[in-house]
């Protein structure tokens, strides 16, 4: 398989979608990994694995009107398995594995014979467990390269802050050639509308030169500043704390002018149509109770 990804708009051919399959019991408080879930577990309110099933197929039924070859990781027996996007990451024709939080190092097993079918050459681990980094904070924008990282000194208790500094530097180290941008994103353990838990849970690209943003998920106003000059405010949609929440950056392009999208994000879908952008609908508003959707569900391997 030839890998290309060089931004997060060009079109999909190929992409592994994750699997709500024996996605195990309603986790305990201890433990779940995310504030969300752990809202939902308390509140008896976490999803039932039949409805995220239903969900995840509605996505897949969307690749398979746009053609796109689609690769499901196998079953794990009581795992979940449905956030595709963390486990590994690929850029330009570079497949990195991530150095990903305990709880969810066992994932990338699961997509073993999609790696078999890649040149080994082109497949990376990082050298060090010091250097932590997962998908869902990195994006290729074709010169730039986007990462998500906390700075604050409480990092090592923070469950919530995935992607490090050393995490950064590897990532450059692996592409010389491109300008690496970090962005200190705000984390909350306690509270799910303060937490971004990702980069791309409060910011990302889509359509020409455009991009979904949430200003105080970044705990450096010049880190949000730096999107505001590269994109330029009127190419910005601004999402509030609500719509953070309800994950609306979080959606997932098939092309520039093609988007999948959740049918409740009235005000979202409403700007990508006036932007002529096709917003392709579905539910997912029960996957989105564990702090994930459409971008965090898919891992794309081959764009145009
Ligand atoms: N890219 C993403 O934001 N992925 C969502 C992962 C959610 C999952 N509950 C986690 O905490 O790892």
């Amino acid at each position: 398989m030839q890998l290309n990804i060089q931004n997060e708009t060009s079109r999909l051919r190929a992409v592994v979608l994750g699997t709500a399959k024996s996605n195990g019991p309603v986790p305990k408080i201890e433990e779940a990994y995310d504030p969300k879930s752990i809202e939902h577990i308390k509140a008896g309110t976490y999803p039932e694995e039949s409805a995220m099933v239903t969900e995840m197929e509605s996505v897949a039924k969307v690749f398979e009107k746009y053609d796109v070859k689609v690769y499901r990781p196998d079953i794990i027996k009581d795992y979940n398995q449905i956030f595709a996007r963390d486990i590994a990451l690929v850029i330009e024709d570079k497949f990195i594995k991530s150095n990903i939080l305990p709880d969810r190092e066992k994932e990338i097993k699961a997509i073993q014979y999609v790696i078999d079918q890649i040149d080994p050459d082109k497949v990376y681990k990082a050298p060090s467990e010091a250097i932590h980094f997962e998908g869902g904070d990195i994006m290729v924008h074709n010169d730039h390269i986007f990462i998500g990282t906390y700075k604050g000194d409480d990092y090592s208790d923070c469950i919530v802050a995935r992607t490090n500094m050393k995490g950064v530097a590897y990532i450059q180290s692996l592409f010389p050639n491109k300008i690496v941008k970090e962005f200190d994103l705000n984390k909350s353990m306690k509270d799910p509308r303060d937490n971004a838990l990702h980069l791309d849970c409060c910011f990302q690209p889509v359509g020409n030169n455009k991009a979904i943003i949430h200003k105080e998920g970044f705990r450096d106003v010049l880190d949000y500043e730096y999107l505001v000059n590269l994109f330029g405010n009127e190419n910005l949609f601004h999402i509030d704390k609500n719509e953070m929440y309800n994950m609306n950056s979080n959606i997932f392009s098939i092309a520039e002018d093609v988007v999948i999208s959740e049918k409740n994000f009235t005000r979202l879908n409403t700007w990508m149509r006036s932007n002529n952008i096709i917003v392709e609908e579905v539910p997912y508003a029960e996957i989105a109770k564990q702090e994930g959707l459409l971008r965090c569900s898919t891992m794309p391997l081959i764009r145009d």
